[in-house]
């Protein structure tokens, strides 16, 4: 069994709507489809774009394989042989663009734009949204545990309770993009090269006659990063003070004890007697590690009872996006080729929401002159001249257009790179480092209210006159 081929990592129904496709003859025919979604996680103000890597490596390895070809056969019987020999001809050879992992991205923008036979466009719906929707998932959910503890060490220990293997790396690199320093998951290091940490377990201590044996045996295995968890049997009675024993040892070796870790209790409480018990005891530089089912909102909680805690362990919450386990990333075909020619496609919904944007579209992210700052994304249509060149434009609210403001001294800046260009890779995937460090200059063109936690100020994503009235046209033909 071959794990590795993606191929088939689809929803059946995209292979039968090939299959059709290819029947009809129309399997050729270019299609534009856009990735976006259309409400922000967590109540947060924007999202963190992860998955990138991911959907490259995949789009570069898709093939159907005799494996594929075999078991596709099993599963319908209508399939045509000469169908499945289509398939076994299969490449991606469409064009795919992006806006870059690590940019802050918000609602109905489009993220990725894939324009290709209808055939293959279809084909990698599915995998596109599964890796690009639980990625920023966690980009997101990471970046808001980054903002209640911005100067603080972030670890993600989240594998053991990841939804399964993938989850668990991926997610580790979607919160190292979003600002945490380090990952528990070897694995994840050795792949994405993110730096590893970790501390000890309660079996360590548990597999000891005494907490006191099990701290010393530690500190002589690993001398150089020790870092003891103190609340097996008693965290001030025992813990703390066998910790400060371990310290005084490690410096009679010449060594510095790195820090200890609290995991259940009263967090601020403990950390601050604790911090008290290492101060006079002399280890003012020896930290505090806390974990145990931490999010942002407990963290800021801590804080603000001014727990003494310098590195926070967070998994469970983090890696599972608890508290809103999917983004609801979509996939929607906004124009198709027609005698030569690409005409605009609309779905409508009873919800206004809902009704998707038309046309092959780019996205600009206008950015003032004056300030810096970001005052909008906005989507026009691609042959739209004005916004290239600089001219001024109207900005307004597409569900109540009357609202409105014109802008003349801005930069537009396209947020959607070429990826793919006729199949071939023509971008260049930063390193890990370099996506981290562009997601932190990302920051600082937003205003701190977009920014904020709770209750964040929307953030504005328009479209231009011509991409609105096209809308509008074609919603209006639709319900003629
Ligand atoms: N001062 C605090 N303010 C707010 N939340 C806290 C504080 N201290 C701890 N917490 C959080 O409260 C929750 C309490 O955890 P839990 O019910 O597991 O208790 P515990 O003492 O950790 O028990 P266990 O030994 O089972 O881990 C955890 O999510 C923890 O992070
Ligand atoms: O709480 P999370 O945010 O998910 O962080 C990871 C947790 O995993 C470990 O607990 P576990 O009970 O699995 O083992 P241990 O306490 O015996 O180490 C660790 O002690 C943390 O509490
Ligand atoms: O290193 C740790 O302390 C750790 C790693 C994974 C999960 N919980 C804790």
């Amino acid at each position: 069994m071959n794990y590795d081929n993606l191929t088939l990592h689809t929803d059946k129904y995209q292979i039968n709507m090939m299959y059709a496709h290819w029947l009809q003859g129309s399997h050729k025919e270019k299609a534009v489809f856009e990735v976006y979604f259309r409400k922000l996680p967590f109540g947060n103000g924007y999202a963190v774009f992860a998955g990138l890597e991911r959907i490259v490596h995949y789009i570069r390895n898709l093939r159907f394989g005799d494996e594929e070809i075999a078991y596709l056969r099993t599963q319908e019987e209508n399939y045509r042989e000469a169908f499945l020999d289509e398939l076994r001809q299969f490449k991606f050879n469409g064009n795919l663009h992006a806006v870059p992992e690590g940019t802050l991205v918000f609602p109905n923008v489009p993220l990725v734009r894939v324009e290709a036979s209808v055939f293959e466009a279809q084909l990698v719906e599915t995998a596109l949204l599964n890796f690009m929707n639980y990625q920023t998932l966690v980009a997101t959910k990471a970046s808001r545990v980054k903002q209640v503890a911005p100067h603080d060490v972030l670890l993600e220990f989240g594998t053991r309770r990841a939804q399964e293997a993938d989850a668990a790396i991926w997610g580790a690199r979607a919160s190292y993009v979003a600002g945490f320093h380090a990952t528990s998951n070897l694995r994840a290091g050795m792949l994405f090269g993110i730096p590893t940490k970790g501390t000890h377990a309660h079996a360590w201590v548990q597999a000891h006659d005494t907490e006191e044996e099990a701290f010393r045996k530690y500190a002589e295995a690993l001398p150089d990063q020790v870092t003891l968890l103190v609340d097996t049997y008693d965290t001030l009675k025992s813990g703390v003070p066998n910790a400060i024993k371990t310290a005084r040892f490690l410096q009679s070796q010449g060594k510095r004890m790195n820090a200890i870790r609290l995991d259940s209790g009263d967090l601020a409480y403990l950390s601050q007697q604790a911090r008290k018990m290492l101060d006079e005891a002399g280890f003012p530089d020896v930290l505090i590690v806390a974990s145990n089912d931490l999010d942002e909102n407990i963290i800021e909680g801590l804080k603000t009872q001014d727990a003494r805690i310098d590195i926070w362990g967070v998994g469970t919450q983090l890696i599972t996006a608890a508290d809103q386990p999917a983004l609801g990333g979509v996939y929607k075909l906004v124009a198709r080729e027609k005698n030569g020619e690409y005409v605009p496609v609309i779905k409508i919904s009873g919800n206004p929401e809902k009704v998707s944007n038309p046309g092959f579209k780019e996205v600009y992210r206008i950015l003032n002159k004056k300030t810096g700052k970001a005052e909008a994304d906005y989507l026009a249509l691609q042959h739209e001249a004005d916004i290239k060149n600089g001219e001024r434009i109207k900005l307004f609210d597409p569900i109540h257009p009357y609202i409105h403001k014109y802008i003349d001294d801005y930069e537009a800046v396209p947020l959607l790179q070429a990826v793919f260009a006729q199949g071939a890779l023509v971008y260049e995937l930063p390193t890990l480092e370099q996506i981290r460090d562009y997601h932190a200059e990302q920051k600082q063109i937003f205003w701190p209210q977009y920014l904020r936690k709770l209750n964040p100020e929307v953030y504005r994503v328009n479209l231009s006159t011509e991409a609105w009235k096209l809308k509008m046209d074609l919603i209006h033909q639709h319900q003629g």
